[in-house]
């Protein structure tokens, strides 16, 4: 462990500049490419206005912050990369400045293209040196499986593709910045990490004070920062890079998003989630079994998801054992026709059992209703929840002993922090890799103030205001929550008139729905992270340059061959990207 004071510090190249000189470049794109409207008193980038690239035919890029936005004349290096044996074999390996993602890609002949994200993943020139950069990392929010390797896969990426040796550990989430020791993350010490839960750094609600924060880089001469969270990590975070921008300091922010409700805005999906989905498996099973032994048995089980109810979603979906989800997007009652306990006396009477999976955002107002609401928030400023798996439990019990004079068998099961606090699964891992390699292409590559993710399958660079100003949400009139209705049967709650009102209200659904993305090959980023010799000589590896396309043209053949056939999930082969 590293004291915050006597944390080594290196003189060399740490940029300050002033708003004043900073207005010198204003005009200059990120790879000195696109301009933005003159004739302003500031900058748009200065302003925190979007960096919107307009093109032909409705294309607009939503771009990112680059240094060259706010500091003049600054170097670049050749790509360390390009004499990494790892990746001699990909014929191009290096991104193309003008390749960007589209948001959206169902789209019809006389659609505007569309917004669009610069695509992230390595670029032929870096603006930093390897012995320049001192980065740090730091989690922030609820646990989420999966953050371990986010951690490891940083300090990896960097010291194995970039050869940076400086990385702090910042402990505690944000107030760690000001509050706390660091500690030097080395591959070594993160090696084994991933196979544990939680992560290593620690975490915390609350505490986030931007000029303390921003202070405390600047005092240690850091300038990247990896910064892993959810919604209000990614709020900070926007802050952060506001208050560095305003100070002239070469100090790349990168965002990653986490967490485990899935709930990040303009993303495929969040690291920890397939694993959250997986591991619910259990306890839904746990829940059958016991409803399923006993006269009149109810399995209850609740779910993490504040606000957005994916998890329950797709843990009933992949279970096929839950007979009614619950979520926070679709209201629900209890008594009368098309009501809840209706519904449950039929399926008892039909099957002898049912298991009832509820997110514990769902039924909120219901529970308020009957108990005095207790309009608590925590540290963070999110809404303190008020219990609906016992609440809901009690309710069935009562009205099927007090009103129906039936005996029923009510197990509730609580899974939640179990789910949360276990290592990532397989995929996961594979997938918190790639992000944690494209987060730290882009802060080489001079980007700042993004947020990193997979969008429609690719990598892409997304301004925070992009990701913070709306929530990802099960929308209940798209075809997903369709699917679940008719895999459980159960009501929707929701009267015409309300189905009516929700459709007019949610987007239409020109989102991805299934196996809409495409499988990549990654065997270069695979290489690379097990550092591993590629068994190839010089010649053969000349000739497979030859005989294979260029990524570019692979990646759109695979687009169209390799879409997966009667896949439920609409994101499970979207972990390609870059
Ligand atoms: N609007 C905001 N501005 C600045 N910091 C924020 C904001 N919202 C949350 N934060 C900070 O982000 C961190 C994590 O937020 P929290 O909501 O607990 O988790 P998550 O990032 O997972 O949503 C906390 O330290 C919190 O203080
Ligand atoms: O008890 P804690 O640590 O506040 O966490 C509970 C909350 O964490 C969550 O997993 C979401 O966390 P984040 O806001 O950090 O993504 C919710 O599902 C849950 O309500
Ligand atoms: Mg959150």
């Amino acid at each position: 462990m590293e004291s915050a004071s006597n944390s080594f510090v290196s003189q060399k190249s740490y940029h300050t500049f002033g708003l004043r000189s900073s207005l010198s470049s204003i005009n200059a794109g990120a790879d000195g490419k696109f301009r933005f409207p003159l004739g302003r008193a500031m900058a748009p980038e200065l302003r925190n206005e979007p960096k919107l690239v307009h093109g032909e035919a409705g294309y607009v890029l939503e771009d990112v912050p680059h240094f060259v936005d706010y500091i003049p004349d600054l170097p670049t290096y050749p790509n360390p990369l390009q004499d990494n044996p790892a990746y001699s074999v990909v014929k191009q390996y290096f991104v193309n400045i003008d390749d960007t993602v589209a948001q959206k890609i169902v789209v019809h002949k006389s659609s505007p293209r569309g917004t669009h994200f610069r695509r992230a993943g390595p670029r032929q020139k870096v603006y930093f040196e390897s012995d320049e950069v001192h980065a740090c990392i730091v989690t922030c929010g609820g646990l989420c499986p999966g953050l371990n390797t986010v951690i490891r896969e940083l300090v990896c990426g960097l010291s194995h593709m970039y050869g940076v040796s400086r990385i702090l550990g910042i402990e505690g989430g944000y107030k760690g910045f000001y509050a706390r020791n660091t500690v030097h993350l080395t591959p070594k010490s993160v090696n084994d990490i991933h196979k544990r839960g939680g992560t290593i750094l620690g975490t915390s609600r609350g505490g986030h004070d931007t000029s303390k924060i921003v202070d405390s880089i600047q005092d240690r001469r850091i300038n990247q920062v990896y910064i892993i969270g959810g919604d209000g990590t990614q709020k900070g975070a926007s802050v952060i890079f506001q208050e560095i921008r305003r100070r002239g300091l070469k100090v790349s922010v990168v965002g990653i998003p986490k967490t485990i409700d899935n709930d990040i805005a303009v993303i495929d999906k969040s690291f920890g989630f397939d694993t959250a989905v997986e591991e619910a498996q259990r306890a839904i099973n746990a829940a059958h079994v016991e409803a399923g032994s006993v006269e009149h048995g109810i399995g209850v089980v609740k779910l993490m998801g504040r606000y957005s109810g994916f998890i329950a979603m797709y843990a009933t979906l992949a279970s096929r054992d839950v007979d009614c989800c619950l979520i926070p997007e679709s209201p629900f009652y209890l008594e009368g026709k098309g009501g809840l306990y209706e519904f449950i006396e039929k399926r008892l009477k039909e099957n002898g059992h049912m298991v009832l999976v509820v997110a514990e955002g769902a039924g909120q107002e219901l529970i308020a209703e009957s108990m005095r609401s207790m309009d608590h928030e925590d540290a963070s400023g999110n809404k303190l929840l008020l219990d609906i798996g016992l609440w809901l439990s009690q309710k069935i019990k009562d009205y099927f002993s007090s009103k129906k004079k039936m005996t029923i068998n009510l197990k509730y099961i609580d899974p939640t922090y179990m789910i949360r606090a276990i290592p990532s699964n397989a995929s996961d891992n594979v997938y918190c890799t790639l992000l944690a390699q494209s987060a730290v292409h882009g802060a080489m590559a001079g980007y700042t103030g993004f947020t990193v993710a997979p969008v429609n399958g690719r990598h892409a660079y997304i301004p925070f205001y992009r990701i913070t100003e709306t929530q990802n949400k099960v929308v209940i009139t798209d075809r997903m929550w369709a699917r679940l209705l008719s895999s459980t049967n159960q009501p929707s709650f929701l009267s015409q008139n309300a189905i009516e009102e929700a459709k007019k209200e949610e987007e239409p659904p020109t989102q991805l729905l299934e196996g809409e993305n495409s499988t990549n090959h990654h065997d270069e980023e695979l290489f690379s992270s097990a550092n591993q010799p590629n068994f190839l000589s010089h010649n053969a590896t000349e000739v497979a340059k030859k005989e294979e396309k260029p990524p570019t043209q692979l990646h759109e053949e695979n687009g169209v061959a390799n879409k997966p056939s009667g896949c439920c999930f609409r994101w499970c082969s979207s972990i390609s990207a870059m």
